[in-house]
């Protein structure tokens, strides 16, 4: 029998924040390459993840969620999200099942109006409606615009993914693999180092900051025992927010540089020490010098 083609090709995820893209590369690559929270607009940058199979090589590029931007870095994000959109060869439109389709959709369908690249429509979340409750939220959202596709997926539990890839293969083209099989993502270490420590910052402050902080990794150095030192300053915008992030005597810092190495430790494979500081830069947000600083040009 000869043997199929090798297909290749691009793939842009997008969708409101908080309904599960990250969560649904991360299964699909089969490793933690995204970081993921419970707090909307987690992912600032596009990332390219890579799933290489035995006869085909899907980049994912994850964007920032699409929302209406209320200062430069909302700007910025919603920015790279749509310029991805005509550079790719399937548009994956994700939407959180558990949730009715409101302004948030309908801003991300208009935005998708005047793109001619093929939508395939990811009902995700599944795991937590009645079975009998996807139908009527698919024509919901069929009634608004022609998809190429529609498939219902739980990406936390793993549900239908196959079928989202076998959806996802009809779109690609002949074409080579773009990267070696043993990568998966385009990210520098050290930006993935930052990231999982933003995501501890996220997940263990309450308070509404996590548009307020950066992570910025000044230093990683071998010491002579094996042992990385890393020396990383997670940026606030104002005084409270430091005191927020440090917690009473320390604790949360304490847990967040915990948790942090040990997914580092992961990540990299040896014995780190994490020398983590916080440290307030005002309005870094509105400050186009400071984003490009932080790695948002
Ligand atoms: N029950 C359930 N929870 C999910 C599923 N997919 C994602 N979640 C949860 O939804 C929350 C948001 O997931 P993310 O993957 O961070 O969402 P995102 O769309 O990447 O968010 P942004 O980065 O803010 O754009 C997390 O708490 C996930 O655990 C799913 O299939 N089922």
């Amino acid at each position: 029998m000869l043997k199929a083609e090798h297909k290749s090709g691009f793939v842009s995820v997008i969708g409101r924040p908080n309904v599960g893209k990250s969560t649904l590369i991360n299964s699909l690559i089969g490793q933690k390459v995204v970081i993921m929270s419970d707090k909307p607009q987690t992912t600032r940058n596009k990332i390219l993840c890579v799933l290489t199979l035995e006869d085909a090589q899907i980049v994912f590029i994850d964007t920032p969620g699409i929302h209406k931007p209320k200062h430069k870095l909302g700007e910025y994000m919603v920015h790279t999200a749509e310029n991805t959109l005509r550079e790719v060869e399937v548009i994956l439109f994700v939407v959180d099942a558990t949730e009715e389709l409101g302004a948030g959709e309908r801003y991300i369908l208009e935005r998708l109006a005047g793109i001619k690249t093929p939508v395939v429509l990811v009902v995700n979340k599944i795991d937590l409606i009645d079975k009998k409750r996807v139908l009527p939220i698919i024509d919901g959202y069929v009634k608004c615009r022609e998809f190429a596709g529609v498939v219902p997926i739980s990406a936390k539990e793993h549900t239908n993914l196959a079928g989202l890839v076998s959806e996802l293969k009809q779109y690609l083209l002949p074409g080579p693999q773009y990267y070696p099989s043993d990568m998966v993502t385009d990210q520098p270490e050290r930006l993935i180092i930052a990231e999982l420590i933003r995501e501890k910052v996220l997940q263990v402050t309450r308070e509404e900051i996590p548009h307020a902080i950066a992570v910025d990794i000044e230093e990683i150095t071998t010491r002579s025992n094996e042992t990385l030192y890393i020396r990383a300053v997670v940026y606030v915008e104002r005084e409270s927010q430091k005191g927020i992030v440090i917690g009473a005597g320390g604790k949360l810092l304490k847990d967040i540089g915990a948790m942090a190495r040990s997914d580092i430790e992961n990540l990299l494979g040896s014995k780190v020490f994490l020398d983590l500081w916080v440290k307030v830069k005002k309005d870094w947000r509105n400050r186009e010098g400071i984003l490009r600083n932080f790695g948002y040009d």
